[in-house]
């Protein structure tokens, strides 16, 4: 499982190339602007250049509208800023056909510029609080977008958890669908150590975690912190070692 941390600027980005080791994905992000809230690009530009060239740099394009022009715009903005991994939060789509549409643009809008870049396709767990599209839609929009991964996070950080809206099973579904697609399954939401297991024993790809490695626990008045950082990967890694112990021996 690859562990991303979604620093808020570059004072942040730069405790974030202190615990380089611990972390797979730097992922810019501006909070005040929403769950998925996009920051500027000389932001992204600037920490791009303050991370090590090896860790791969993710933008958030923000909680976007129904509006595939836009939201393209936008994410050719931040994959011209330095990002090779371009997420999209859904809000704004009620339905399956809307976040496809929005999503083949922003596909096209970024490879066309880089082939190579990754587009993840976000929704929200609790979509029932916001009226967006369905979480377990997701994999099936990302696929037929032509998008990387498909993603959830949670819209409202009111201290509720990814499994207090989608449990575990249902997690393990999401990620099912995601891989028999063959797409990357990504998961966040307000996610605390204590969740590790499941997310280790259903398959998650990418953990996306802000809070649990800011001081005090608080993704808005709370800093990233280095040492938090390295605690939580230890922890990820306690999981990884302790789960393939319990697999069975082929062979
Ligand atoms: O993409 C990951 C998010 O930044 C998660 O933030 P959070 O852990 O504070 O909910």
């Amino acid at each position: 499982m690859l562990l991303l941390i979604s620093p808020d600027s570059v004072e942040e980005a730069l405790d974030c190339a202190k615990a380089a080791e611990y972390l797979d994905i730097v992922d810019v992000k501006k909070p005040d602007e929403g769950s998925l809230g996009a920051n500027f690009p000389w932001v992204i530009r600037e920490i791009r250049d303050a991370v090590p060239a090896a860790k791969p740099v993710s933008a958030t394009v923000g909680d976007v509208p129904y509006k595939p022009g836009t939201v393209a715009q936008a994410a050719l903005g931040a994959v011209v800023s330095g990002a090779t991994y371009i997420k999209v939060g859904l809000y704004g789509c009620t339905t399956p056909d809307q976040g496809i549409e929005v999503m083949r643009a922003v596909v096209r809008a970024v490879k066309d510029h880089r082939p190579e870049a990754l587009v993840v396709a976000s929704g929200y767990a609790d979509a029932h609080r916001v009226g967006c599209v369905n979480p377990l839609a997701l994999p099936d929009i990302a696929a037929r977008s032509g998008a990387d991964a498909a993603m959830l996070d949670t819209a409202i950080k009111d201290g509720t958890r990814l499994f207090d809206h989608v449990p575990p099973d249902l997690c393990a579904e999401f990620v099912r669908l995601a891989h028999a697609s063959g797409l990357l399954a990504a998961l966040a939401g307000s996610v605390k150590q204590a969740d590790l297991a499941p997310l280790t024993r259903i398959g998650t790809d990418i953990v996306g975690v802000r809070g649990a490695v800011c001081e005090g626990g608080d993704r808005n008045a709370g800093r990233i912190r280095p040492h938090l950082v390295a605690a939580f990967r230890a922890e990820m890694d306690r999981q990884a070692r302790e789960h393939s112990a319990t697999l069975p021996v082929v062979g």
